[in-house]
């Protein structure tokens, strides 16, 4: 298994180019299962879920090509990546394929609404949460689907095709409102999401699905509204830059002091995060190429922040945000809203020389004079980024174990960071 050692201290200085999102990419690839015509995605990551979610799409008979740029160069961000479900050969997500990554629980939606019928292994738990997915087949049960649940598959039929409903979720859920959104475009006659999802990744699908030829007006908003189609077509999108990248490398910059241009990042996409960061003390500057962070000289102050649905603080930077936290002057109180056991990070920033106690859902983070490289672990993919920019400014070596779960979410992580001047190597298991 390969290991991430850095040596920290160094400032960050230069440019930080911003990937594709993952998080658009993967519903915008499932989306390619609704149209035997050949949806074309600009500006993909090149990551472990993308890569197992190619696996999955290929069981259902999904032929993809890449043009342009060719997958193994890595090198090449940004790739353009054809998707052809021209015919779906098979209707089953197996447990070995799904188990590792939850989103690709998603493709139930495209299967039912294309094929009127489809089994899908249920997600594995993951170490953030139990997160269920009772939200989701309630949404395609007002669409007319039948569901049950056999030896650990979702069983979903729709012989006549789904039907347009009237669907409101108790709970904000990003996965929900992206399946709801691809099984109603193609359902009879309208539906109305209520208390939608307003996340940008949200939109990004929902501009990809209009450019297929669906109906869809409302979505960003709590209401979107979907007038179904007989079919969908074939259509290029490129995908939104990623605005967790971007906010993680802004802590970075925050944490270790320096001056980075994140290029093709925009600040509208994670405003709720920026605004933490100025109030802690961090100069951000929207310019033509992205935005511009810097800290230099001043201290970080403390700021309290809540997680919450887009547009508030989001959860999946709230390790990282923690991290910078470790080096405030001050206690800042950081509440954890979306997932109930996502403080997985906690007991290894606290291995590096962190001050952290949590009481229920927040973290009471007591800024330390400094932090002294150790060995950690990774446990989950957000969680590990926080160890990185902890070790980018802790004193000496840290080893990052487990570093896997870093390759799901984030491009060429090392280069993108020692181009900036950081100490950090990628040391291969079988080295
Ligand atoms: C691939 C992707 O885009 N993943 C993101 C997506 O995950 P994901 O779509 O899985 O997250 P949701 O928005 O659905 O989850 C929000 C909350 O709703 C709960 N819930 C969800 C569905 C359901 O059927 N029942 C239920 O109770 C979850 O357990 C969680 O507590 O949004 C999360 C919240 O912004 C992000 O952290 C993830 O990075
Ligand atoms: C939690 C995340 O992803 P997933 O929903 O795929 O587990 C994430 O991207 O931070």
């Amino acid at each position: 298994m390969d290991k991430i050692r850095i040596v920290g201290g160094a400032p960050l200085n230069g440019v930080i180019p911003i990937s594709g999102a993952k998080n658009a990419a993967l519903p915008l690839m499932i989306g390619s299962l609704l149209t035997k015509e050949t949806l074309t995605l600009e500006n993909m990551p090149l990551l472990a879920d993308v890569t197992q979610l190619e696996r999955i799409l290929g069981n259902h008979g999904v032929d993809f090509s890449i043009s342009g740029k060719r997958r193994g160069e890595t090198e090449n961000a940004g790739r353009t990546v054809h998707f052809t479900a021209r015919e779906i050969v098979d209707t089953t997500a197996p447990y070995e394929l799904v188990s590792r990554m939850r989103a690709s629980f998603w493709v139930f939606a495209p299967l039912l609404a294309r094929m009127g019928e489809c089994r899908v292994s249920l997600p594995g738990g993951c170490a953030i949460g139990t997160r269920p997915v009772d939200l989701l087949l309630m949404a395609l049960e007002k669409l007319g689907a039948k569901i049950d649940i056999e030896n650990g598959y979702v069983v979903g039929s729709a012989r006549n095709g789904l039907v347009g409903g009237d669907i409101t979720f108790d709970k904000v859920t990003v996965g929900g409102t992206h399946v709801a959104l691809m099984a109603a475009s193609l359902a009879r006659g309208t539906t109305v999401l209520r208390n939608a999802a307003r996340e940008p990744e949200i939109v990004d699908l929902a501009d990809c699905l209009t450019k297929m030829g669906a109906r869809i007006s409302g979505a960003g908003t709590s209401t979107i509204e979907i007038e179904g189609v007989t079919s969908l077509s074939g259509a290029r999108h490129t995908v939104m830059p990623d605005r967790i990248e971007a906010g993680t490398y802004a802590m970075a910059v925050a944490m270790t002091g320096g001056d980075v241009l994140l290029a093709g990042a925009r600040a509208d996409l994670f405003q709720a995060a920026v605004d933490a960061l100025v109030a802690a003390g961090v100069k951000v500057t929207e310019t033509n190429e992205g935005l511009r962070v810097s800290r230099n000289g001043s201290g970080l102050a403390a700021v309290d922040v809540t997680t919450a649905p887009f547009p508030d603080f989001p959860t999946d930077l709230q390790a990282q945000f923690m991290a910078l936290m470790t080096r405030a002057k001050g206690v800042s109180r950081i509440t954890e809203t979306i997932f109930e056991n996502r403080f997985m990070h906690v007991q290894e920033l606290a291995r590096l020389g962190a001050h952290i106690r949590l009481d229920g859902d927040t973290a009471i983070v007591t800024g330390a004079d400094h932090l002294e490289g150790a060995p950690v672990m990774a446990t989950d993919l957000r969680a590990s980024v926080s160890l990185v920019i902890a070790a980018l400014a802790a004193r000496g070596e840290t080893t990052i174990n487990r570093v896997y779960h870093l390759d799901r979410g984030f491009e060429r992580l090392e280069k993108k960071l020692s181009d900036c001047g950081a100490q950090i190597e990628r040391i291969s298991g079988h080295g």
